[in-house]
């Protein structure tokens, strides 16, 4: 299931090689900077032809993504707005050989190695050997209690992410390893560690505390949530495409990817979200189980003598759409095999139950729902799972257009439906650079 990959100085770092039948996949933050992320949207731009980008760039700044199934990067250049230089995702999610596919098109370039930060560093000195970019941004997945808003790299901060990187382990290792590797490979930037959390620490005492005791809670054992910087930059995109009344009214954000989330947002601040303790609890994913009932634990403890260790790998690595299909996470198989397969149909079928139960929960949340967003691999490319989510919230006020719905349009709601279902693409890279940005000026 987990691979080791040997980086020189790094020692033995994680990458996630899961035993996987079927395909291989292919790829409390200030308000303002979210805005900005999308006032400044600049030309998107491309690596020149022939590959190289020989002479150096000015003011450059790299957004580093480490998700689940992937790994992304984006090269702007920041002047007056960000542009694009180069975007692209190195798929971690298969059991063969890494490929990396750049953001706008072009054949999948496959590594020679299977680590993906080596694959990652190599790329980028061979398209762009002579840069030296102003700001490294990184995204962190972490809950540690010290960090929440966007900060500076240090060496304190790196060793206590690195202390508690079994509570992230699907983001963390391989996080932390790439904001080592890169602080020696980019020594002159500025290297910023933007919190995946930071965005639901405006949740209220009823959204992040648990119900157990006291004594428990002050050991700092809370919901944080996650896909905060996705969230965050999707108030900040509804702002630009819809105006400022449709970004500060009930909006629900059901992020549907690798990992999968639900989140209520209302005046562009998290009010709840499906994610708690760790990115494994909430509505089921790839390889996550979601929330279950606490008996659970004690149940297998004493029918297979499961220790703690191995009840952590199975809610984050056997279950969710893997362990109920038993073939695949990756819900492009599944959609593909459900005609003939009855498992990976009922995969499919439990994740969208679980995503429309959810966003009634987020509803209730912040009493109404004005926008429904979907984002994520999944929101962004898989009709037929909008489709199903959708189906019975009418009493929401969520009907959709199926011709836009399957034709993926920014709106897929029908005219006439008292919420509008909005697609949009993801890009924490986007608000990682303009989190960089901030610490900049
Ligand atoms: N066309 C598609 N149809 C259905 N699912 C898709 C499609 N494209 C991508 N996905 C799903 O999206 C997932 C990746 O989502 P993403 O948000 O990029 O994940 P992460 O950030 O966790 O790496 C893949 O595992 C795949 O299941
Ligand atoms: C928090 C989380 O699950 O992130 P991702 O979906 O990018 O894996
Ligand atoms: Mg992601």
């Amino acid at each position: 299931m987990v691979g080791l990959c040997h980086l020189a100085g790094v020692g033995m770092v994680l990458f996630r090689r899961p035993a996987e039948r079927g395909r291989a996949g292919t790829g409390t933050v200030a308000a303002p900077a979210g805005r900005r992320a999308h006032a400044e949207r600049g030309m998107s731009g491309a690596i020149p032809k022939g590959g190289r980008m020989s002479r150096a760039i000015d003011n450059l700044i790299l957004a580093i993504n480490a998700g689940s199934s992937s790994l992304k990067f984006s090269l702007y250049r920041h002047a007056a707005g960000l542009a694009a230089v180069a975007e692209g995702a190195i798929d971690t999610s298969g059991s063969g050989q890494l490929t990396l596919t750049l953001r706008g098109g072009g054949a999948p370039e496959t590594g020679a190695t299977s680590c993906a930060v080596t694959f990652l560093t190599g790329w980028l000195d061979a398209h762009f050997p002579a840069i030296a970019p102003r700001a490294v941004s990184h995204r962190v997945v972490s809950t540690h209690p010290d960090f929440a808003a966007p900060a500076i790299v240090t060496a304190g901060m790196l060793a206590s992410l690195r202390a508690t990187s079994d509570s992230a382990s699907d983001h963390l290792p391989l996080q932390t390893a790439l904001i080592e590797t890169l602080q020696r490979r980019y020594p002159s930037a500025l290297h910023v560690a933007c919190f995946d959390s930071g965005f639901h620490a405006t949740m209220p005492a009823a959204a992040s505390m648990l119900p157990i005791p006291r004594r428990l809670q002050a050991l700092g054992l809370k919901r944080h949530g996650f896909h905060g910087i996705s969230c965050d930059y999707v108030v900040g995109e509804l702002a630009r495409v819809a105006g400022h009344k449709a970004a500060q009214g009930k909006l629900v954000v059901a992020h549907l990817g690798s990992g999968s989330s639900i989140t209520a947002i209302e005046q562009g601040r998290s009010r709840d979200t499906t994610m708690g303790l760790s990115p494994a609890g909430g509505i089921m994913m790839a390889r996550r189980s979601g929330d279950l009932d606490p008996a659970l634990a004690w149940e297998l403890a004493r029918r297979e003598g499961m220790d703690a260790d191995a009840f952590h790998h199975l809610v984050n690595h056997e279950s969710g759409l893997l362990g109920v299909s038993g073939t695949s996470a990756d819900m492009r198989t599944l959609l593909d095999r459900q005609a003939t397969d009855a498992h990976a149909a009922e995969a499919v079928t439990l994740f969208c139950y679980h995503a429309r139960k959810a966003i009634c929960a987020m509803a209730g949340a912040i009493d109404g729902l004005d926008t429904l967003v979907f984002t994520g691999g999944i929101g962004e490319h898989a009709a037929p799972v909008r489709e199903q989510v959708c189906a019975g919230l009418s009493h929401l006020g969520v009907v959709l257009d199926p011709a836009r719905n399957a034709a993926h349009a920014a709106v897929i709601s029908a005219p006439a439906a008292r919420v509008r279902v909005r697609v949009m693409p993801a890009d924490e890279q986007r608000m990682l650079a303009t989190y960089a940005q901030a610490h900049l000026t």
